[in-house]
This record gives C-alpha cells, structure tokens and sequence, in this order.
C-alpha cells in the first residue's frame, strides 16, 4: 500500500467475501454449545409467549359468555407463569450473551495484537499508528453487539416469527396470507439499498480511521504544536476531519432510518385491510371469524412485525459489522514479510563475523538507499559508521538485525546468511540501541530489563553503572523503581538514552549495535562512560553510528557512507591520511570546537 496519512481514505486491498463471515464462525464455534443452550431457552420462551393470545381468545370466547369464574382465574394464573419463566429466560441470556460476546471480541482483538506484533517495520513506516489502534480497539468493539445479541436474537426471532405464523394459520388461513404479503416489498427494499448502505458504512469507517489517526498525531506532537503556535490551525484540521466523520455518519444511518417507517407502513396497511375484512366477515358470518378471533389475530399481528423489524436491524447491523470485519480481517491477513524462512535453523551462539556482500536496499521500490554495499568486520572489532544526514547509516544496521528484507546480495553472521535462520535467535543474540530511546510506562528498573527479562536486580544496576545512569537514578525520589511514563517525558533526552543503553548492554550481546548512542549526553558523562564502554566493548563485535567523531576515534573500522554507498573505509589514522570526506569532517568539526 501507499504510504497514508490521516487525510486520505484507506483503500481496501481485499474486498470482503461472504467466506470471511465463515472466519467469524471460526471465533464462534468454541461457544455453540453454551448458544445452543441460550436457543433452545429462548425458544421455549418465544414459544410460551405465544400462548398468551390464545389464552385470551379462549377467555373471550369461551369463559366470559359463560360467567366461568374459574377458568378465568385459572386462565391468569397460567398467564403470570408464562411471564414469569420469559423474565428468567431473558435474564440468563442476557448475561450468557454478553459473556460469550466480550470473550470472542478478547480473542479477536488478541490474534489482532499478536500479528501485529509480528509485522515488520515496514508496516509501521506505512501508515498512522492512529490508523491502527483504532482497528485494535474501536472496530473491535463496534462487532461485539452483533456477537452479544445480533446472532442469538436473528435465531431466535427467525423461530418466533414461525411460532407466530403457526399460531396465526391455526386461527384463520387467509387473514394470515394478507399478512404474509407485506414480506417480499420490504425484502425488495433491503436488496434495493444494499450496496448504496455497504459503502456508506465503508466510508465512515474510513472517516473514523482518520479522525483517530490525526487525533494521535495531535497528542503525539503536542509540544511542538503549542510551540509553534499552531493549536487553531490544528483545530481546524480537527473541525474538517470531524466534519467529514459526522457527515459519513448521517448518510449511513439515514439508510437505517429509512427501515422503521417502512416496516410501520407495511404493517399498518396490511393490519387495516386485515380489519376491514375480519369485520366485514364477522359481521357476514363467513370464513369462521368470531370476536376471540379477531382480537387474538390483532395480537399477533402485532407481534409478527417485532421479529421481521429486528432481523431487518440485524441485516443493518450486518453490513455494518462486515466494513468492521473486512478492515479487522485485512489486519490479521497482512502478510509478514521479515520471517523466518521454511527451514529456517536457530542461529548458533554467534561468535562476532560480520559480512556484508553486495547489499542493495530500497525502503521504496523506485528509490534505491544502499547500492553495493560490502564490508567484513571480524570478532571483537569495534566498526564506526560516520556519514552525512540521510546517507544510509541507520538502513545499515537495521538490516543485520533483519528489521527489512534485502533487495539484493547477502548479509553473513560466521559466515550464515541471516535469511536461513530464525529471527529470534538472531535478533535475542544482539544489543540494539535504536536512534529513538524509547521508554515504556513502568519502573526505571522494568525499562532497563526489557533487554534481558531474567536479568536480576543487581545486573540492571550493573548495566546502568557501566553506562554512568547509576546517579541519576538514584536521585530520583525511588530510585530504580521511580514510575516514568510512556516515551520517559519526565525523563531528559541524555537520561532516556542513558537508560535504553543500558537496556542494550543488559541483553549481553554478542554484537552491539549503537546508532547515535550518546548524542545527547554531556561531554563529561560521554568521557566517563567510555571506559566502562571501552571494557564492554573488549571481545564483542560493535556498531557505532556517531555524528560527533571523537566518540568513534578509537573504532577498528571507520566507513564513510554518503548517498548510500561507502565511499571511504579506513582506522582514523588511515583516512586522515587519506585526506578524503572523513579528514573534512573530522576537521571541519575540530575547527569548530576551536572556535568554540
Ligand atoms: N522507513 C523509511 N521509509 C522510506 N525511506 C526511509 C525510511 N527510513 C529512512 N529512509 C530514507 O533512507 C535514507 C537513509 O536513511 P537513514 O536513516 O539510513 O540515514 P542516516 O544516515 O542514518 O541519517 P541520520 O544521520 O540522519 O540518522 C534517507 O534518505 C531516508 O529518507
């Protein structure tokens, strides 16, 4: 797919199949036997409440001309029961309902989460995260009253309405036909509108996509917001998408408004023409209509249009439910593009070679990054990656650790291409300090063990004192288990870097990779850092990426990167030697802290 933002509508990349429904059922079967049960009660109870006209035609007909007292009390007694059995049945279906609801909906949301989770960079780089959440949580909850109520009501209201028409044939045949006839004008209309209302749903779902991805842009980026003075301007974004959503949301709905009044016109006509003729034939005496008759038939009438009303709401409800599912479903289809290979084999413990043979990369098909690009590094030595802005550096390393599949040429582990092994031994085998020092909800503790979660309490002070994070943790008011908050606000930049080195180290790679590690912490912290890094660094393969190149002096390897290729490769004596880009940049920078 194209690259999205919130202004544009998602286009759909696999239309929805009534097969797809079959993947629903697949969520349900686990629960037929518990909906059977709440079939087969309601049922009964349906079945029940239609004793009610009968009663009363018996009454009217029978007891009251003969003054028969106690049929009549025996009659009401009777009555009361069949209420009384329809509240409890109703009751435990509520609640079986609703459980059995939220449980499906968990389970879905769960297989969403767990795919999502499994998706590559590339999926993420592709479209707003807003665009996705709103998948997990809204679409998600919008298909759970189809799955609490929608299916079990649909079921049983398809039996009600046969009980109904039973009890009506068995009162008069031909006033039941008259009423019959009204079903085939509002199944015309159903069909009629159907595609017009499929693709109104499918435009507000749309709408609601992109109302919630600009609403997580906005949070996300509130301090430049109000940095740049820019809150009117974004409110009027908000006031567009916004718009756009309630407009998509009345033109869905008026499809669904249109249902009732035509359900109350076709029942209303028929119900009259019902009138006239069942008067007209009481007072002729003919086709057997007696006062009970003509009473327990206007009760039933009644209710025969509760049923057809609701399954026709569980039709909208439906195609409602199914621009839900299609998005959900087209989630849980998303092709895992970085996996492991068929036979792919658990990486051996990696020993720390490095090759890189002939590595072509494009993020974007037409837009080629790395071109050609070859280097071997061996056991122990420390590689620098030094280059201008957008050179290439970060593509570099994301691509040992596999985040991206290759266009082409090889990347070699000991001499193992890392497509032929499994990405978690590959990826558990190495430390990664990403540009971004992302910083979970939880403990400073719990934040610095995400890189080895067995590691013990001491070890993660360990790994922080190594990388000098020890003494700013500790003046915080709990230390280790000071609470920070989703992407370490409270936390300064060089903090948050400090802790998410230490993450790296605590994973006890056996290759280190450092993309621009320390670019926010202080000189003096940096110096002291680098002799426990130094000894850290002693017998394990590492990658730095640093723009400030006296941190990477000292490095086996320096590798000049410049629009994707290495243009020079060399110790820091060599290039400056060399007199190439590296010695510019090394004394351009030089120049610049003597000035300074
Ligand atoms: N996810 C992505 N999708 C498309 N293009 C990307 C993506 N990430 C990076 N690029 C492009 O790839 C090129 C190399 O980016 P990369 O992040 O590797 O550069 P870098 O050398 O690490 O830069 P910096 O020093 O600024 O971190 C850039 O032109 C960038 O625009």
């Amino acid at each position: 797919m194209a690259r999205n933002k919130y202004d544009v509508d998602e286009s759909l990349e696999t239309q929805f199949d009534v097969n797809q429904l079959k993947r629903l059922f697949h969520y349900i079967k686990p629960y037929r036997n518990k909906m059977i049960f709440v079939i087969i009660i309601m049922l009964t109870a349906s079945a029940l409440s239609m004793l009610g006209p009968k009663l009363l035609m018996v009454v009217m007909d029978n007891y009251i001309p003969n003054e028969n007292i106690s049929g009549i009390v025996k009659m009401s007694i009777l009555y009361l029961i069949v209420v009384l059995v329809i509240v409890i049945t109703l009751r435990i279906k509520i609640k079986c309902m609703a459980q059995i609801g939220q449980d499906i909906i968990h389970q879905i949301r769960r297989d969403l989460f767990v795919h999502l989770q499994e998706l590559p960079f590339s999926y993420y780089d592709d479209r707003p995260h807003g665009k996705i959440q709103v998948r997990v949580v809204n679409y998600v909850n919008n298909i759970s009253d189809l799955l609490s109520n929608g299916i079990i009501n649909t079921i049983t209201d398809l039996f009600s309405l046969v009980f109904i028409i039973i009890f009506m044939l068995t009162i008069n045949v031909k006033l039941t036909l008259i009423c019959l006839c009204g079903i085939p004008v509002m199944v015309a209309f159903l069909i009629t509108i159907k595609k017009k209302q499929r693709s109104a749903w499918q435009k507000l779902s749309n709408k609601s996509s992109n109302l919630n991805a600009y609403i997580a842009e906005s949070m996300n980026g509130i301090r430049v917001t109000q940095s740049f003075v820019r809150e009117e301007t974004n409110s009027n974004i908000f006031n567009t998408l916004s718009d756009n959503y309630r407009s998509a949301w009345m033109e869905a709905v008026h499809y669904n408004f249109m249902l009732s009044p035509l359900v109350d016109n076709i029942s209303a006509i028929t119900t009259s023409i019902i009138y006239v003729l069942g008067i007209s034939w009481l007072v002729g005496g003919v086709n057997g209509v007696t006062i009970g008759t003509l009473v327990a038939f206007a009760s039933y009438i009644s209710r025969f249009w509760a049923p057809i009303t609701n399954m026709a709401s569980f039709y909208n409800s439906l195609l409602t439910a199914i621009s839900y599912l299609e998005r959900i479903f087209e989630t849980i289809d998303e092709p895992v593009d970085v996996k492991d290979a068929p036979d792919a084999i658990t990486m051996p413990p990696i020993y720390g070679d490095v090759e890189f043979k002939n590595v072509y990369f494009s993020y974007e098909k037409e837009n080629p990054i790395l071109r050609n690009v070859s280097f071997k590094i061996n056991k122990g030595e420390s590689y620098a990656i030094v280059g201008p802005t957008g050179a290439g550096k970060t593509t570099i390393i994301n691509l040992l650790s596999r985040f991206y599949n290759l266009d082409s040429g090889q990347i070699l582990i000991d001499g193992i291409d890392i497509n032929t092994v499994t990405i978690k031994s590959l990826r558990s085998q190495m430390g990664v300090m990403l540009q971004d020092s992302f910083i979970f909800s939880g403990t400073i503790m719990d934040n610095i063990r995400y890189g080895n979660m067995i590691a013990t309490d001491e070890e993660v002070i360990e790994a922080a004192k190594t990388v000098c994070a020890h003494d700013f943790i500790m003046q915080m008011e709990n230390g280790y288990l000071t609470e920070v908050n989703e992407r370490g606000n409270r936390l300064s930049a060089g903090q948050r870097q400090l802790i998410s080195f230490a993450r790296a180290l605590l994973a006890n790679p056996k290759i280190l990779i450092l993309d621009e590690a320390t670019s926010s912490i202080d000189t003096e912290t940096e110096i002291a850092l680098q002799e426990g890094l130094n000894r850290l660094l002693k017998n394990r393969t590492s990658f730095i990426i640093a723009h400030r190149l006296s941190t990477i002096k000292n490095s086996t390897c320096i590798m000049y990167v410049d629009k994707g290729e290495i243009i020079e490769k060399g110790s820091h004596d060599e290039l400056i030697r060399y007199g190439g880009e590296y010695k510019e940049l090394y004394m351009s920078q030089y120049k610049f802290l003597l000035n300074n």
